[in-house]
């Protein structure tokens, strides 16, 4: 178990929020970049894309550094729902429509790696989620999965309810230790069935951020922060997991009334 606290970020919009998540992003990709020229980020729905799109798709000063190199970026998903690619509640398609389809052709194609289409509609979702495993394990050149692959950078959102990911409170996936993808299949939040990282995954990326943004939010970032109650929810398991590797983008209305210290700024 990490020591060390998150950091939490507080911007007073969400346009300020997207500049500094820029920056941020842009930061794990050249660390990540210098270190073996590939850029491994695993991405969630939800709210995530639009807010991810605002950042990255901003003119940029000109400098490499503040430059997408989108044709080194491998592109996951931290999570999927079993849904087809073409389905509105597929976060491939959410991805696809706030932010792949805009990248202008100057800056490069991603590799993406949505989920095998041809078992969206198995009875099993667990051939869904092996399949998933099998494209982490081919991109991570893992022979196999006792190692954990090591993301560069994962983002994250946070439902009202706590949970990250597909990964829900109190339910029993929150204690695999061995598989890297998991099947879910009694979503609280529709549709029922999903296939998600496991917290092992997320806690061992090299960065993990989470944005989550509006008065919606506010009780639930107030029990992850403040509350010994909180401690047990699925996103307070990846800041007690993972520590300072993990930063919480908010903006001033979702961290209102919360007491941990935050900062303005990277
Ligand atoms: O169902 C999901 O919800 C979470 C949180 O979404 P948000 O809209 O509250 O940001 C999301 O991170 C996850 O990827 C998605 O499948």
């Amino acid at each position: 178990m990490a020591t060390a606290q998150p950091n939490l970020y507080s911007f007073p919009s969400t346009d300020a929020l997207a500049g500094q998540l820029r920056s941020y992003v842009l930061r794990c990709q050249n660390a990540a970049l210098a270190r073996h020229n590939i850029f491994r980020i695993a991405v969630s729905g939800g709210s995530l894309p639009t807010v991810l799109a605002r950042a990255l798709l901003a003119p940029s000063n000109g400098s490499p550094e503040d430059t997408p190199q989108f044709d080194k970026w491998h592109i996951f998903f931290a999570d999927e729902r079993a849904v087809p690619l073409d389905n509105e509640d597929s976060n491939y398609f959410l991805l696809k429509a706030e932010l792949l389809s805009k990248i202008p052709a100057e800056l490069g194609a991603p590799t993406v790696y949505p989920i095998d289409e041809k078992h969206v509609h198995d009875d099993d979702t667990q051939e869904l989620a092996d399949h998933y495993q099998e494209d982490l394990m081919r991109s991570f050149a893992a022979k196999d999965s006792v190692k954990l692959p090591v993301f560069d950078l994962i983002l994250l959102g946070c439902g009202p309810d706590g949970h990250t990911c597909s990964l829900f409170p109190g339910h029993e996936l929150l204690r695999e230790k061995d598989a890297w993808v998991a099947a879910e299949t009694n979503s609280p939040k529709p549709p029922p069935k999903r296939i998600t990282l496991t917290l092992p995954v997320v806690i061992s990326a090299v960065k993990i951020a989470f944005v989550a943004t509006g008065a919606g939010k506010q009780d639930i970032l107030k029990a992850i922060f403040d509350s010994e109650e909180g401690r047990s929810l699925p996103s307070a398991l990846v800041n007690q997991g993972a520590g300072e590797k993990v930063s919480w983008f908010t903006d001033h209305s979702a961290v209102a009334g919360v007491a941990f210290p935050r900062r303005g700024s990277l």
